[in-house]
């Protein structure tokens, strides 16, 4: 089912929570609305559920108006963060509940509920769980019960507000590429909230990127990753080194120190954003380049860390430099040196307006 959401307008109070805000979500997708803690992710998933009613503006369920439609006939089904499963049930029963709470004209027979119950449980890979209690599972195992027990009345949509957010960062990794799979497989138009970029950009057919209840940017994970349309876009996913100066045709020149480095003709006063892994360290003296001082070399596994305070034009402002631990260059990296930074790839906006960005 596609679903359409057109000039929803939402306020609590003085507060606006979605700003005239229009979205398509094509059938059959999975989508991620991304966007930082009170930006409006989870008003807008109640909205789209017909939890929460709009001040203006339409919903619309496969192109028909849904806003008279009750929450029921909507045909959603939820996982939420913290979906309290219900705890004198077992998992079995969980999962059974939609089925039994149907209209009985609608209800399927005991033996039909069986069937279904255990199917969804095979899908989510749990059936040997079936008698367990909720209290006697691990936090993402409690979560792919929740999505069985969702996915049970069949919904046309599938709505998670940060279904993995509880867990830790190990089984939110197994537990997003286990949904990616079971998407491919069920094809349900889902929409997956998260405040987690990586999650959004592993897991999502599109990328919703959203910020005070706007849209700053919608495409695939590589669009908006490579092409960030904004510095807020740019700042929210992934790590970023932040320079001020004017652009011409030789470069950015900020202070003393001109950046080179591939870049978009933007002319006049421009902020420039550099990943860590796109910025070299040199070393030999006299080089070009921005001057900065070496505070940290710290490894992390693969990857080594280069934390910088800048010298002269740019000092007060940190710099993080990231290279692969096994480069050679990171045996002559040591706290106290001096040396300067060049860009192999910028990021250039003209407008200063860098709310958000890192
Ligand atoms: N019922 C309510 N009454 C008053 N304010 C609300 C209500 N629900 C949400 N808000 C406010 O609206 C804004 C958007 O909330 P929302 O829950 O949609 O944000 P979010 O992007 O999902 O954030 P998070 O990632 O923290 O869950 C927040 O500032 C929140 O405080």
């Amino acid at each position: 089912m596609s679903i359409q959401v057109q000039n929803i307008q939402k306020a609590f109070g003085s507060f606006i929570a979605l700003d005239n805000l229009s979205l398509d979500f094509p059938a059959g997708e999975l989508v991620a609305l991304l966007g930082p803690s009170g930006c409006g992710k989870t008003t807008l998933l109640r909205v789209i559920a017909g939890l929460e009613q709009a001040d203006s503006g339409r919903v619309l369920l496969d192109g028909e108006d849904a806003s008279d439609t009750h929450v029921r006939e909507r045909q959603v089904g939820f996982v939420f963060q913290h979906y309290a499963l219900f705890r004198h049930m077992t998992v079995f029963d969980n999962v059974a509940f939609g089925l039994r709470m149907k209209p009985r004209g609608q209800r399927p027979s005991e033996a039909d509920i069986k069937r279904k119950v255990h199917e969804l449980l095979n899908l989510v890979q749990l059936d040997w769980l079936a008698d367990r209690f909720p209290a006697q599972l691990s936090g993402g195992q409690r979560q792919r019960i929740a999505l069985a027990r969702a996915l049970a009345v069949e919904p046309r949509v599938l709505l998670l507000d940060e279904p993995f957010g509880a867990l830790d960062a190990k089984v939110r990794k197994e537990l997003r590429r286990w949904l990616r799979r079971l998407h491919d497989e069920l094809h349900i138009t889902s929409i997956f909230v998260t405040h987690d970029q990586e999650e959004a950009l592993e897991v999502a057919d599109r990328v919703v990127l959203m910020n005070h209840g706007r849209v700053e940017q919608i495409g695939s994970p590589a669009e908006v990753y490579r092409q960030p349309a904004t510095p807020f876009v740019y700042g929210f996913l992934g790590a970023a080194n932040r320079f001020e100066g004017s652009s011409s045709a030789g470069g950015i020149a900020v202070g003393a120190s001109t950046l080179t480095g591939e870049a978009q003709p933007e002319h006049g006063q421009v902020v420039a954003f550099v990943r860590p892994h796109e910025l070299d360290i040199v070393l030999q003296p006299g080089a070009s380049g921005i001057p900065a001082r070496i505070s940290r070399v710290l490894t992390l596994g693969a990857l080594t860390r280069v934390e910088l305070e800048g010298q002269a034009d740019v000092s007060g402002q940190h710099f993080d430099v990231e290279l692969h631990a096994a480069n050679p260059l990171v045996a002559q990296l040591a706290a106290g040196q001096t040396v300067r930074l060049q860009p192999r790839q910028v990021r250039v906006f003209a407008q200063p307006d860098t709310a958000g960005a890192a």
